[in-house]
């Protein structure tokens, strides 16, 4: 029989209240909490504490606080990643992002989701899917990256975009939900 967690990767309905996961929310919490509030000057200390609560980085990754996620073992960054000042990834599944990617403030990301039935919903359970972003990608301020969605590679997503459909490379997207604005040169 799958655990709860098993589930809840293979994106099928799983029951977040399972204690195994609970335990595994609160550690991200407390490592959040700990990046957070770290100094300004322990730029040192942060990165360790990214690269203990995420699955994988690069070498090069740096973070303005405030950062919130559920998990963070489900979060893979590539080399070189910045994200700027409240970005929240809520890492259900699985949130893949390649090289050199730029993260405006207030980013979110989402894999997590709900039954659209109230009578499914309401049982509390829920569901995820996985997000991937490519290569060189940047993310303008208050974009939001729903679940299931793939970015490929090259791609700016405009400020206030809410991006609900998968995006090929080398364009411009944005609006709500995100549509094609240009191609990048
Ligand atoms: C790490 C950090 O990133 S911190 C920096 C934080 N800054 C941001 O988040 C800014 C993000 N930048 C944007 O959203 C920009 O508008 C960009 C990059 C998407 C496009 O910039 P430009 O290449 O200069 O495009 P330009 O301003 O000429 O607009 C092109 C078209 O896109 C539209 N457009 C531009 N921005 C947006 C937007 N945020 N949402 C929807 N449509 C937009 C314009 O109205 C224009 O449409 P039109 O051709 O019908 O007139």
């Amino acid at each position: 029989m799958m655990t709860e967690k098993e589930k809840m990767l293979a994106g099928e309905l799983y029951d977040a209240s399972d204690k195994d996961l609970v335990r595994d929310r609160l550690n991200a919490r407390r490592l959040t909490r700990l990046f957070n509030e770290a100094m300004e000057t322990e730029g040192y200390r942060r990165k360790e504490l990214l690269q203990d609560l995420f699955g994988s980085t690069g070498e090069e990754l740096f973070i303005e606080p405030n950062f919130r996620c559920d998990y963070g073992y489900n979060i893979h960054v590539g080399e070189n990643f910045y994200a700027n000042f409240s970005c929240v990834m809520l890492d259900a599944c699985e949130i893949r992002i390649g090289d050199n990617c730029f993260m405006a403030p207030g980013v979110h990301i989402y894999t997590a989701t709900h039954p659209i039935d109230p009578q499914e919903r309401n049982r509390g359970l829920e569901y995820g899917k996985p997000v991937t972003i490519g290569d060189n990608v940047w993310i303008g301020g208050r974009a939001i990256i729903n679940p299931g969605v793939t970015i490929g590679d090259n791609v700016v997503i405009a400020s206030g975009a809410v991006v609900v459909k998968d995006v090929p490379d080398n364009v411009v997207v944005g609006g709500n939900p995100a549509k094609f604005i240009k191609k990048v040169i």
